[in-house]
């Protein structure tokens, strides 16, 4: 089968009951010059909404994949089931490739990297640094994670020292998140502390300059996507493309004095980065390039999610209050609060294990997955679930969708419910009831899964417990409701303010 190109045979595969659908075909059956509707899909948010609706909509007979036109009429596929994943992901997961734009985007930002290497470049540079983020090293990474988290802790209590209430007050946590996630993974890679909680810092700037949440970001996706020359960019009000090019002269800048400094002192660390260095397997174009993504990529979706984790516990108490009960009860109080004993809290093996907090961040994981909608095209022409799709069919991936269905967590799928991924004799299980490891596609699978997948939950486990053992906290406005917002990672458009009491006893 082909796929079909015109608005009629559209209908078959697109439900008319679907609003969306409905919205588009008021706009492009007349007109195909208005599909650019469809191509602003991806980038709506709540990102990856709008494909669950639609996924949902065609339920019974859903097929695995739904098509619709995208930027310019260019055909496009939305993937919606376990087995159209499999294909693309994991069983010819070279026969797809990112989007040229989207990369070409990626290597002006964090440099030409693994994150865009195709082919056998992607299966060399994995090779490399595979090994440098495998689980026992992660684990081994923990004295870290627990020495920033208890670190991230104290910079908010210490938060606008005009404060009327040492013991209560409202602070911005995404920016503490955002700086001490940056200064994690400082340590943990180059062992260096930049130290950005407390003090100014370039790569802190640098990030700050690029800031994922600006409008002004989104336009530049939206631009690139819409296949617009480079130098077009310019005309974008606001300077966004001078701002990202400054972001990203910075960052190289910066990286490249780390590399000469660590090249020129063969002393320095043990570290992830010196371990590279000490392989010679990479040129020093290369090390640069790496280390900018292994920072960016390292930073910003954790500190996302950790950001979120906490927001979902904000509007869930019953949940904030259990894991503050199972933290208190396993993790000893001096381990919060003495500077000697911070450094010693054997936390993996204690954090790896406590079925509350792993149920929280993995819910918070599954329903709110920081990159909710990913891409690729196919690069020759191919099948997927015996479908022909064509050279240059852009493949929607969206994470969100395959997180929500009925059909992998029942009728609670679209309802935030750590309870999923306890077993009732109150032990984790690592599932949350589903049946294909598919049903949690947050850091998607096969030879381009996340790279720092176990890094991320270490570090996530290790700051939300050192915050709920030592925060009760609630939404400083109790109506907010967070606008979702950013391109790299989905994050609260205005960040989150918590009213914030210190629980007694443990500072
Ligand atoms: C909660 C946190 C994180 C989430 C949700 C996440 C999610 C993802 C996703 C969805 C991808 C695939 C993107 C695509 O191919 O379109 C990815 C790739 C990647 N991630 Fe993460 N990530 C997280 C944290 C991290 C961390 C902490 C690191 C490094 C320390 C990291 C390093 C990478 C790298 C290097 C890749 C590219 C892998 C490849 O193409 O072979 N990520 N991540």
């Amino acid at each position: 089968m082909r796929i079909p190109n015109t608005a009629a045979q559209l209908k078959d595969l697109i439900d008319p009951q679907c609003p969306d659908y409905r919205l588009g075909i008021i706009l492009t059956s007349e007109a195909r010059l208005w599909h650019v509707c469809y191509g602003l899909t991806q980038f709506l948010h709540p990102r990856g909404e709008i494909f669950l609706q639609w996924t949902k909509a065609k339920d019974e007979k859903t097929t695995g994949l739904i098509y619709f036109p995208g930027f310019w009429n260019a055909d496009q596929l939305l993937l919606t089931n376990s087995q159209a994943f499999s294909e693309v992901l994991v069983r010819r997961p070279y026969a797809f490739t990112k989007p040229p734009a989207g990369a070409s985007l990626i290597r002006r930002g964090i440099g030409d990297s693994l994150f865009i290497a195709e082919g056998d470049e992607h299966r060399r540079l994995r090779r490399i640094l595979q090994p440098f983020f495998n689980f026992r090293k992660m684990h081994n990474l923990y004295p870290i994670f627990w020495m920033k988290a208890i670190d991230l802790a104290n910079a908010t209590a210490r938060s606008d020292p005009g404060k009327s209430s040492e013991e209560e007050f409202v602070a911005e946590v995404l920016w503490y998140a955002d700086k001490v996630t940056l200064d994690t993974i400082g340590l943990a890679a180059l062992g260096k502390d930049f130290k950005s909680l407390t003090e100014p810092h370039e790569l802190a700037k640098a990030a700050e300059t690029a800031a994922p949440t600006k409008l002004g970001m989104q336009v530049i996706f939206i631009a690139t996507a819409l296949l617009l020359p480079w130098w077009a960019l310019k005309l974008i009000p606001g300077g966004m493309q001078k701002r990202l090019n400054e972001a990203s002269e910075q960052g190289i800048r910066v990286c490249e004095r780390f590399v000469e400094e660590r090249k020129s002192d063969e002393k320095i660390g043990g570290d992830v980065f010196r371990q590279l260095i000490d392989a010679q397997v990479f040129t020093d174009t290369e090390l640069v390039d790496n280390l900018r993504m292994i920072i960016a990529t390292g930073h910003d979706p954790t500190a996302a999610t950790f950001i979120w984790v906490l927001y979902y516990l904000s509007i869930h108490p019953e949940w904030q209050k259990r894991l503050r009960e199972e933290l208190h009860a396993n993790i000893p109080n001096h381990f919060f609060t003495s500077d000697d004993d911070k450094n010693h809290f054997t936390a993996g093996a204690t954090l790896d294990t406590l079925p509350v907090l792993n149920a929280c961040i993995n819910e918070t994981l599954r329903y709110m997955p920081t990159t909710p909608v990913t891409s690729r095209v196919a690069d020759r022409e191919t099948t997927i679930l015996s479908t022909i799709v064509p050279k240059g069919t852009k493949i929607l991936i969206a994470p969100y969708v395959l997180n929500r269905l009925v059909e992998h967590y029942g009728p609670t799928a679209e309802d935030f419910d750590p309870g999923r991924w306890i077993e009732n004799n109150g032990k984790a299980n690592n599932h949350g009831g589903a049946s294909t490891n598919y049903a949690f596609s947050t850091f998607l699978h096969g030879p381009r899964k996340c790279l720092g997948m176990a890094y991320a939950k270490a570090e996530i486990r290790s700051f939300t417990a050192a915050f709920v053992a030592r925060f009760d906290f609630e939404m400083a406005d109790k109506k907010e409701v967070p606008v979702e917002s950013g391109m790299f990672s989905t994050r609260p458009r205005d960040g989150l303010s918590l009213r914030l009491r210190k629980v007694g006893g443990w500072w």
